[in-house]
């Protein structure tokens, strides 16, 4: 019989775990690319939902195409009844990513895709109404009113500002957010999405391949880094404040989140762009504190660690200045991978043979029965 593949470290590491076509992260000349297009690129010149798009549907939409979609995805950001009803009945200081977890849960009782010929409709689905579920818990447990999440912004991003602020978002607040959710929409086998894929490859429905990977990406070595970043941004008032905390966090060994990443080693691509949009906002707001200080933290982390910043760094002051509350982050985080997540169901299902590695033994040999009256 072949003897198991040896695993080359921890965390499974630099083990090819699969196939696919849907992105390259780390790739020598480009560092990111979605379907072969490049993210810096996607980020200038896209709409998340065109993204979204070319991830599930393999191909980046005409016009036509683009406006039947974000047509669809409007019509489709109603909450059912029994689904408000549970959303009401979660508390205030809950985490928002439980929130998310429970409401993606709960649709998949209420609107349980019977059969796969469903998963682009249940998907659609999905990407139309996380903005709806977070801003109607978020707006109902903290100002005690219970919204409508309909609204005339088209996008999927302006959506959620609306809810969230009860106005229109400026142009440059939409953009932001749209540029944003492109950013995370995918990253290859990443934990969440590897948890997406093991769920679908034991055929299971599309809603629980979801709940899981937002279970997954609420830790904060993964999606939560970016709340934790905004964290450790706030304890400073200036660059020369920030400096001396992290050199005293570096000497106690503590981690700085934000920073470093499984597979980029020197740095993420994403950074330079949402870091772009946050001087620009920071700009906007006259801000004298938080930019400077996220500059000087960057550069104490090259200096001192050769840790760069990954996505989700200048993310926390991005979506600072725009009025978001910090435990409202990771949630935006979902509102865009599910698009990545979705992707990747479709792809494991249609070639699918469920995922089941081995693993090292490394428990006693040989143990003897003892009945439980002779044990110590
Ligand atoms: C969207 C995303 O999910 S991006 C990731 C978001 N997560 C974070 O920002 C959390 C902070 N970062 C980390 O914990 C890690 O860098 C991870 C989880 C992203 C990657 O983990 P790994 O692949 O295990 O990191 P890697 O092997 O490169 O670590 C090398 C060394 O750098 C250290 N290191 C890595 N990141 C950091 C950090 N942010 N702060 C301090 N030290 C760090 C590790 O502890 C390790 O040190 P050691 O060899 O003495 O144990
Ligand atoms: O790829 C990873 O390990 C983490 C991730 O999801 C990202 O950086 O967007």
């Amino acid at each position: 019989m072949a003897e198991a593949k040896k695993l080359g470290g921890a965390g499974l590491r630099g083990q090819v775990a699969g196939e696919t076509a849907l992105c390259t992260v780390g790739k020598s000349g480009a560092g990111l690319t979605y379907r072969g297009y490049d993210i810096a690129d996607l980020a200038e010149k896209a709409q998340f939902e065109e993204i979204a798009y070319l991830l599930l549907r393999g191909k980046l939409p005409n016009r036509q195409e683009l406006d039947g979609y974000k047509k669809k995805l409007q019509s489709l950001r109603g909450l059912p009844a029994a689904l408000k009803t549970v959303l009401e009945q979660i508390p205030k200081d809950a985490h928002p990513m439980d929130v998310m977890r429970t409401g993606c849960s709960m649709l998949g009782n209420l609107e349980t895709e019977q059969d796969f010929s469903e998963q682009d409709d249940k998907i659609d689905r999905m990407l139309a109404v996380f903005p709806s579920i977070i801003t109607y818990w978020y707006r109902f447990a903290h100002d005690g009113v219970r919204i409508e999440t309909d609204s005339d912004v088209d996008s999927i991003g302006g959506h959620f500002l609306e809810l969230l602020h009860g106005k229109k978002p400026s142009e440059l607040h939409e953009k932001v957010m749209n540029v944003s959710l492109i950013l995370y929409a995918e990253h290859e086998f990443n934990a969440s999405t590897f948890t997406a894929r093991v769920c679908a490859s034991t055929l299971s429905d599309i809603h629980s391949c979801v709940t899981g990977a937002i279970g997954t990406l609420r830790g904060p070595l993964h999606g939560g880094a970016n709340e934790a970043a905004m964290e450790l941004i706030q304890r400073f008032s200036t660059p020369d404040e920030a400096e001396e905390g992290l050199m005293g966090m570096l000497e106690r060994k503590e981690k700085i989140m934000g920073f470093g990443h499984a597979i980029y080693k020197e740095s993420d691509p994403r950074n330079a762009i949402i870091k772009q949009w946050s001087k620009k906002l920071a700009d906007e707001v006259g801000d004298t504190v938080l930019y400077p200080v996220s500059v000087r933290c960057e550069g104490v982390m090259w200096r001192e660690k050769k840790l760069f910043c990954n996505a989700d760094f200048f993310h926390a002051s991005a979506y600072h200045f725009m009025g978001i509350p910090t435990e409202l982050f990771t949630p935006i985080f979902v509102m865009s991978r599910v698009s990545g997540w979705t992707a990747h169901v479709k792809e494991q299902r249609a070639n699918n043979r469920i995922i089941r590695p081995s693993a090292d033994y490394t428990g006693p040999a040989d143990a003897k029965w003892v009945p439980i009256e002779e044990r110590p």
